[in-house]
């Protein structure tokens, strides 16, 4: 009998077919723009993005070139961004490879969407965004330049107010020319040979603490919003002796579900007496209900006590996909977390306090350069004896005041209730919006009170960690303006007034890695000089590189 004939015997194989791009034409730019993961988001702000890309093509038409849209928008979509990962392979795809191409940002997006592209893709890339309060597109925009630092590929940026200034113009027209633009960095300087202090000496011995006793740092499911820059690598992570615990947020659901009615609303009680008021309504669908409180008091419970099982030292939770959508955001919950003054939580059984009278660090929307920065804060802000609640920031927008230029800083749900005018008695709750929470919940929204601050991120770039520090302060506007700043962006979010020391607009925004920034007072500026020194020597002794930005000093004697 003879054996059956191999059916690869001829040796002719299926051959994938591969994609014909086309060639780059000379004098042609390619545009893409990058998109949310929710469909709420992406529709709403479709029409603040067409007025970028119309900025941006007047701009290089200006400039000589041509503007070329990667794809059209989806009639059936009702909008044209680039709405997940894999639409983003696709759509490169089509571009050549070589191409100039300019990622348009106009709105809070999801950098994994594209980073795949721009990851192979060879021509220079130009990230824009419009720098305008309504949609946050500087927000994504820093997002993205994190990530793409973080992956090592080059690329140059540039922000807007309209379109019409001369320094965008010109910048498009220097990239359009040469690939390249160059930002002013002289803000910028390496932390120098450390002097014998008793801060030098503080932040070694926390880090040589740290090093030999380790610490774990707890992710309820890791990664959010396509926010690659947030996280570290263990090998990058572990070698400061900071472990991740991968939790699951699903576990967090489950273990809310063991949270009795009772021990929620003794938590509610807690908040209320501290003087929190919350905006309460009843329409679930619009407003912040008792029943959403309810299940936010829950988490905040099932949170700590998860914590506890897994002895962790800083938490994280991931929250807006996946959790948004079972349940009330955990926004309110963090900001507590953070806060030293908190209402208390026992073990299941009711036998120990869980970090009685201590913050748990958290890190907002499971960044981990939040995590690490958060939990160095938290021990040396505590070994000098100050409040140690700490929180990230969006990076949000800016405009002058009165000669000064002032940052709005302000994160999407929470701050710890200290940094607020009064403390839980300037903290207002309002409800999650519904663009991005349907479950809605509470946030705990104020104005953050006048004071001395010490600034930071911690990030990836040349597979290393980095840290730039620096100092700024929270200033105090007239409640006109700071009305006006809230209603332009996200009213129902907490607002920290910011003046960085020494460090313009500009300077800032090409140099910072990331959509967050990571604020923590002082008791004066004195005191701040000397933590921020401190901090500096904790994370030098670590080995992450530090950069002193603007007018921030390191005390030498
Ligand atoms: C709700 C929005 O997506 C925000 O969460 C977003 O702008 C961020 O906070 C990014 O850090």
């Amino acid at each position: 009998m003879t054996a059956t004939a191999d059916a690869t015997e001829s040796r002719t194989y299926a051959l994938p077919e591969r994609a014909q791009r086309p060639s780059a034409a000379e004098g042609e730019v390619w545009l893409i723009p990058s998109g949310d993961l929710r469909e709420s988001a992406n529709t709403e702000s479709w029409g603040a993005q067409q007025e970028l890309e119309r900025q941006v093509t007047e701009a290089f038409e200006a400039a000589g070139a041509r503007v070329r849209r990667a794809f059209e928008a989806d009639p059936e979509f009702g909008h044209g961004f680039i709405r997940s990962q894999r639409m983003g392979m696709e759509v490169f795809r089509s571009i050549p490879t070589d191409a100039p191409l300019v990622v348009a940002t106009a709105n809070w997006q999801y950098s994994h969407h594209v980073l795949a592209g721009l990851r192979t893709h060879r021509g220079p890339i130009l990230t824009v965004a419009n720098f305008a309060p309504e949609w946050p597109g500087l927000v994504g925009l820093l997002n993205l330049n994190g990530g793409l630092t973080k992956m090592g590929r080059e690329y140059s940026s540039i922000w807007t107010v309209d379109g019409t200034d001369d320094w965008f113009r010109e910048g498009v027209a220097t990239w359009a020319r040469t690939g390249a633009l160059e930002h002013d960095a002289s803000h910028v300087k390496d932390l120098p040979a450390l002097a014998d202090t008793p801060e030098s000496r503080l932040g070694a011995a926390l880090a040589e603490q740290l090093l030999e006793d380790k610490a774990i740092i707890g992710i309820f499911d890791e990664g959010c919003m396509g926010m690659y820059n947030a996280i570290i690598d263990d090998e990058l992570l572990n070698p400061l002796g900071i472990f991740k615990e991968r939790l699951s947020q699903s576990a967090l659901w489950a273990e809310m579900q063991t949270v009795s009615d009772a021990e929620a609303d003794a938590v509610g009680r807690w908040l209320t007496d501290a003087g929190m008021t919350f905006r309460l309504g009843t329409d679930e669908a619009t407003e912040l209900t008792e029943n959403q409180l309810r299940w936010q008091y829950k988490m905040y419970i099932a949170a700590l006590r998860i914590s506890d099982d897994f002895g962790l030292d800083a938490v994280g939770i991931q929250y807006q996909q996946g959790l948004k959508d079972v349940c009330p955001a955990s926004d309110l919950v963090e900001g507590l977390l953070n806060n030293l003054e908190r209402p208390e939580v026992t073990s299941r059984d009711g036998e120990r306090v869980l970090w009685e009278g201590k913050a748990l660090p958290n890190f907002n929307e499971v960044d981990e350069g939040v995590a690490v920065d958060a939990l160095i804060t938290n021990r040396v802000w505590s070994a000098m004896g100050m409040d140690p609640a700490t929180t990230l920031h969006d990076v949000r927008w800016g405009e002058d005041f009165e000669g000064e230029y002032v940052w709005v800083y302000e994160i999407s749900g929470s701050v710890p209730p200290s940094h607020l005018p009064g403390g839980y008695a300037g903290a207002e709750g309002w409800r999650q919006g519904p663009t991005f929470f349907p479950a809605g919940g509470s946030t705990i929204n104020g104005v953050s009170r006048p004071g001395e601050i010490v600034w930071s991120r911690v990030y990836i770039e040349g597979g290393a960690l980095h840290a730039d520090v620096g100092r700024c302060r929270v200033v105090e506007l007239p409640e006109a303006e700071v009305t006006r700043r809230k209603e332009s962006t996200n009213p129902e979010w907490p607002i920290a007034s910011v003046v960085l020391d020494g460090v313009s607009r500009d300077q800032f925004m090409a140099r910072h890695k990331a959509n967050h920034a990571q604020l923590v007072y002082a008791d004066s500026a004195a005191a701040a000089d000397r933590a921020l020194t401190a901090k500096a020597a904790m994370f030098d002794r670590l080995g992450v590189q530090v950069h002193l930005c603007g007018d921030a000093t390191v005390l030498q004697s």
